[in-house]
């Protein structure tokens, strides 16, 4: 990871260190981030000590603390928490102005600038978990505040674990969500899925699981390299009155992409839902 925009790589503070926030600073620091400027918090000294083992992280369960010595904070508790966490953060955000980014589903930019007291730089960003191993897929969204360096420190940051899309309405990260953010889970079961049909068709667990990864992870690959589209790709697979065309013709029998456009909204509207429970 090069830093092009900041001589001093910034302090950046990860307010909730659980599986998504981890993704993100273990996706930079394997790109190159150094450890040293990034600070975690959680509510027990276990995971804080399993993330100092794992990455090197400076950690503390104090979170004003943490607010205090960081140019950019990353809020990455649960939307449930937002609330409570905000509040109780606002005298230490007012007091050092950082670049705030929250990585919570739904909460909107604007419940965030009253929890944390006003006037503030903020980031909505809808990441996703695949950043750990940089292959992540995150959508963001930024405030009138936010000056054109702090989008380039963004970039800097999200480009090291994977790509990133800038929506111009805050409400498109809703369908973000509803895309990538949960996205890996509609993968991952369906690698599940073929899995037991592999084992239903008489191959063994791991004979069958192997085969699952990666053949998904073949495809994924191919469709991101090649120069045709996934229906192109698909139709190569398909001999005539072959073996392909017949399973396709079930999925489609069956109704797989009412399915899956009825789950991606399902996602997307829990989103919009969570905002409207959790605005207070
Ligand atoms: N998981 C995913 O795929 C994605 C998640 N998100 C968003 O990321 C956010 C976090 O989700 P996820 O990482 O899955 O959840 P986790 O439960 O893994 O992480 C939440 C972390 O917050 C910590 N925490 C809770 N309360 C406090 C507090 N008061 N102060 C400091 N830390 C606290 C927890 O600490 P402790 O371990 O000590 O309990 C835990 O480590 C959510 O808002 C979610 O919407 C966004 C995109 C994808
Ligand atoms: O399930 C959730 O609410 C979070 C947000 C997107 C992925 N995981």
């Amino acid at each position: 990871m090069t830093h092009q925009t900041s001589a001093t790589p910034r302090t950046i503070a990860f307010i909730g260190a659980g599986n998504m926030a981890s993704a993100i600073f273990g996706g930079m620091i394997e790109a190159g981030y150094p450890a040293d400027r990034i600070i975690a918090t959680a509510r027990s000294r276990d995971t804080l000590e399993a993330l100092e083992q794992r990455y090197g992280v400076t950690t503390t369960q104090d979170n004003a603390d943490a607010v205090a010595r960081a140019d950019v904070i990353v809020l990455g508790v649960k939307p449930q928490m937002m609330h409570d966490v905000c509040q109780a953060l606002a005298p230490a955000v007012q007091e050092r102005k950082p670049l705030v980014i929250s990585v919570a589903a739904g909460i909107t930019c604007d419940s965030l600038e009253r929890w944390l007291g006003g006037e503030l730089a903020i980031i909505r960003c809808m990441p996703n978990t695949p950043s750990l191993v940089g292959v992540g897929a995150s959508g963001l969204y930024a405030t009138s505040r936010v000056t054109d360096e702090q989008r380039a420190l963004m970039d800097e940051m999200l480009t090291a674990v994977g790509i990133v899309e800038w929506v111009e309405e805050e409400g498109l990260l809703e369908a973000v969500t509803g895309i990538s953010g949960s996205g890996p889970a509609y993968f991952f079961l369906f690698i599940e899925a073929l899995e037991a049909a592999g084992i239903e068709l008489g191959l063994d667990a791991e004979t069958a699981r192997r085969l699952a990864i990666q053949t998904g992870r073949g495809a994924a690959q191919m469709a991101f390299t090649s120069e045709h589209e996934p229906a192109e790709l698909r139709r190569r697979v398909c001999s005539p009155n072959g073996t392909t065309e017949r399973a396709i013709n079930s999925f489609e029998g069956d109704g797989l992409r009412e399915m899956v456009s009825r789950a991606a909204k399902a996602s997307s509207a829990r989103a919009a839902e969570l905002a409207r429970e959790l605005d207070q």
